[in-house]
């Protein structure tokens, strides 16, 4: 299912004093099956795009295709229930929106809101539960029993039961330690290996956006600075500079290394794999070294 964003513009608390031009001339086509992550500094507008991919803002210009489906400014929104059920968003902190008095109930709480019969319902909440990995022993238990990752884990599978054909991620490990944060960040990558979904990733990590992302998009004051492949994005390090964005831990370092020893690699290294083998080349190319 392609996404196409066509001159979509934002403005928060429209005729109000408070009025804000949050985004402006954004035009983005995503392939269906793509994953894409979009970058930016605070403010540049990332969730403000991503709240539009299933209607939660509305654009106050411009307009946005969900597959068959069409959100233009101005006019009413017939299908957004359609629309909502094949983007499934994974918001921050999600474990912040658990409400039910067992996992089962929270789990089967979207696929109910869409039609699906009770016991299809319950079958759905269980094969979510095995995919991020938590036992089913849990399904009766209240999800504020739970250890904060698996609640997370919990409001991840509550959004994958509904079944989405796009999952859209606003930075979905904020405040886990490293170990959690690739756990989940597998997790994801794995869903959109195995079922070729469409991701959409917001993400303050230059090393998240190298490692999974096959495209990148950069938010500037409200509008697309950039768009590339990690390796193109990331190429442009004196322009990630002036919009204040750091870049991975191995192009700093292999940026170092390049000045500091007088060579040049072929490319930037998006991995620590990648790194050492270009060491390797070069050392190879430079017996001086
Ligand atoms: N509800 C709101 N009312 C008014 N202005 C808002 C509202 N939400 C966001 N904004 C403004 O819109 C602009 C874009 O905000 P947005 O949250 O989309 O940025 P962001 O890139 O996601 O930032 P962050 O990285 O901090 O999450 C900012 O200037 C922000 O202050």
């Amino acid at each position: 299912m392609d996404i196409t964003i066509k001159d979509l513009e934002h403005r928060y608390q429209v005729h109000s004093p408070f009025e804000r031009l949050a985004l402006y001339d954004v035009n983005l086509m995503i392939k269906d099956g793509t994953y894409l992550a979009i970058i930016g500094h605070t403010g540049s507008g990332k969730s403000t795009i991503l709240q539009h991919l299933n209607g939660l803002l509305k654009p106050t210009k411009g307009t946005l295709s969900i597959g068959t489906h069409e959100i233009t400014a101005g006019k009413k929104q017939k299908n957004l229930k359609a629309v909502r059920r094949l983007v499934g968003i994974v918001f921050q902190f999600p474990e912040h929106q658990l409400f039910e008095e067992t996992v089962e109930k929270d789990i089967s709480f979207g696929p109910l809101n869409f039609g699906v019969s009770e016991d299809d319902a319950k079958v759905k909440a269980k094969e979510a539960l095995l995919r991020v990995g938590l036992p089913l022993e849990i399904l009766q238990k209240s999800p504020f029993e739970l250890s904060g990752g698996q609640m997370r884990r919990v409001a991840i599978a509550g959004v994958l039961a509904m079944e989405p054909k796009v999952l859209v991620l606003d930075e979905p490990t904020a405040g886990l330690d490293p170990k959690g944060r690739k756990e989940i960040m597998d997790l994801f990558y794995q869903l959109h290996k195995d079922k070729q979904l469409t991701t959409i990733l917001v993400t303050h990590s230059m090393e998240d956006a190298a490692k999974y992302a096959d495209e990148i998009v950069v938010m500037n004051k409200g509008t697309i600075e950039m768009r590339g492949t990690p390796r193109e994005v990331y190429r442009s390090t004196e322009t990630l500079k002036k919009l204040g964005l750091d870049l991975p831990e191995t192009i700093k370092l292999q940026l170092q290394i390049e000045s500091k020893l007088d060579v040049k690699f072929d490319k930037v290294s998006l991995t620590v794999e990648e790194m050492v083998e270009q060491i390797k080349t070069v050392v190879r190319r430079d017996d001086t070294i």
